[in-house]
């Protein structure tokens, strides 16, 4: 299913559940903005090369609108528009002072060099710096991109306004960046599987995890995952899939992945079908690449009795339903990977204060945030009755909802 049809339908139900008035409703669902630009650079070798970039800022309802920017191939405007709208409604049950937005280039990263990355990266910072600023629409790093692209950002930025290191978020430690950013999406996932094993009178230590993906969030999320004690028996990402159902090493598996690219050719397990990652026996289903890779094709065959989901969107609406049947638990991504913006937001407060938090600080507030979501879901969960899903949709869109209302319409 269409990553927006899925993602409004999942509004919609929220919208229901909350008895939200239709026409509020509709101005929830209209981004604010949509972005679309050309970019065009010259390649190392002369020739040029063009690419469409999209910037859509969904919600500024409870503050400035604030999400990632992909670049990968798939990017499309309902994608982006359907990840936009996922950020109003995750920084709203993260209770951060944010809405949401989000951007992407079209364009396969691992095909480009590090200076035609720099370059298309400074083109399409020159073609959107008047609509982002520190109290208007803050990027961050997602699929693709990551620290160093948040710096070409900035600097390109700054050249049209000036040094402004809260421009964006996941930079470098050494321009301002947060301690901790790197790994807080992974280390939100941790404290968030660690709130929901709790409450199913479960912990971390002997589980068995399959992770889907071993970029940022799924190498950290691995990492942190294994040294608490938890048993990852399968791992994929672009380049294949490995199996190993004593446990396997990570931190052999971490040194191999960025020696060779990826996880393929490990010797620490043996090669599996990548395609199969997510009907591996596991007791625990961890996608973190992709959207839209649970589905009703796979749903059946799914083994694990719980999914957390890193990623965004990886389960369809219509996988949610055979997975619900089947007794299996899903934690939502607009609750599961919220660490990585709920940290953004605390670089982008130290940014403003000029301030550098310890990481012990950054790790402890993390911490306290994902426990608080936790528990604000669930209350969710029990007023109206749902499932988690919809327990994190309709704590999000009522908090979205109630900041609208109470700024009013006037022109
Ligand atoms: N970076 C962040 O702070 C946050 C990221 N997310 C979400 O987490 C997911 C992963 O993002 P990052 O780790 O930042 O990206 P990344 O670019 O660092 O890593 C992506 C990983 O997915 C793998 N991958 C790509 N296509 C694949 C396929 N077809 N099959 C298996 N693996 C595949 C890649 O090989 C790589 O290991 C995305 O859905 C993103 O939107 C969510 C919240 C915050
Ligand atoms: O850190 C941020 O601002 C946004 C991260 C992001 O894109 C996401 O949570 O999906």
């Amino acid at each position: 299913m269409n990553a927006l049809v899925a993602t409004n339908r999942n509004f919609k139900l929220a919208a229901r559940l909350l008895g939200l008035d239709s026409k509020l409703e509709k101005s929830l669902l209209i981004p604010f903005r949509e972005i679309k630009v050309e970019c065009t650079i010259p390649k190392d070798d002369g020739s040029l090369a063009s690419f469409v970039g999209f910037r859509v800022q969904h919600d500024n309802a409870r503050g400035p609108m604030k999400g990632g920017i992909r670049y990968h191939p798939e990017v499309d405007p309902d994608e982006v528009n359907a990840l936009a709208q996922l950020m109003t409604w995750k920084t709203a049950v993260a209770n951060i002072p944010y809405g949401g937005a989000k951007g992407g280039i079209g364009c396969d990263p691992g095909e480009l060099s590090i200076s035609e990355l720099e370059r298309l990266t400074r083109v399409f910072t020159q073609k959107i710096h008047d609509l982002i600023g520190i109290h208007t629409d803050v990027p961050a790093p997602d699929m693709g991109t990551g620290p160093q692209t948040m710096a070409w950002i900035l600097d390109e930025y700054s050249k049209f306004h000036g040094y402004s290191p809260a421009v964006v978020t996941g930079k470098p430690t050494d321009l301002g960046g947060s301690l901790g950013r790197d790994a807080a999406t992974g280390r939100g996932v941790l404290f968030a599987t660690e709130a929901l094993l709790n409450e199913h009178g479960k912990s971390i230590s002997g589980q068995r995890f399959v992770i889907q993906g071993f970029g940022n969030v799924g190498s950290w999320a691995a990492q942190l995952i294994s040294e608490n004690g938890g048993k990852i028996v399968a791992v994929s990402d672009i380049t294949g899939a490995i199996k190993n159902t004593k446990g396997i090493d990570i931190p052999r598996l971490l040194k191999h992945a960025k020696e060779h690219r990826g996880v393929r050719d490990f010797d620490g397990g043996d090669p599996i079908d990548p395609k199969s990652i997510l009907v591996e026996d596991c007791d625990i289903l961890i996608p973190a690449a992709l959207g839209g890779v649970i589905n009703r094709e796979n749903a059946n065959e799914v083994k694990a009795k719980f999914i957390i989901e890193a990623a965004n969107h990886p389960t369809d609406p219509e996988a949610d339903e055979i997975l619900s049947k089947k007794g299996a638990v899903i934690l939502p991504d607009i609750y599961a990977n919220s660490g990585g913006v709920t940290v953004s937001y605390f670089e982008w407060v130290q940014n403003i204060q000029g301030f550098m938090w310890d990481e012990e600080k950054v790790n402890n507030e993390l911490k306290n945030y994902m426990t608080k979501g936790f528990k604000d879901v669930k209350e969710m969960c029990k007023t109206h009755n749902c499932d988690l899903r919809m327990g994190a949709f309709t704590l999000g869109v009522n908090r979205v909802a109630r900041a609208t209302v109470l700024r009013g319409w006037e022109a």
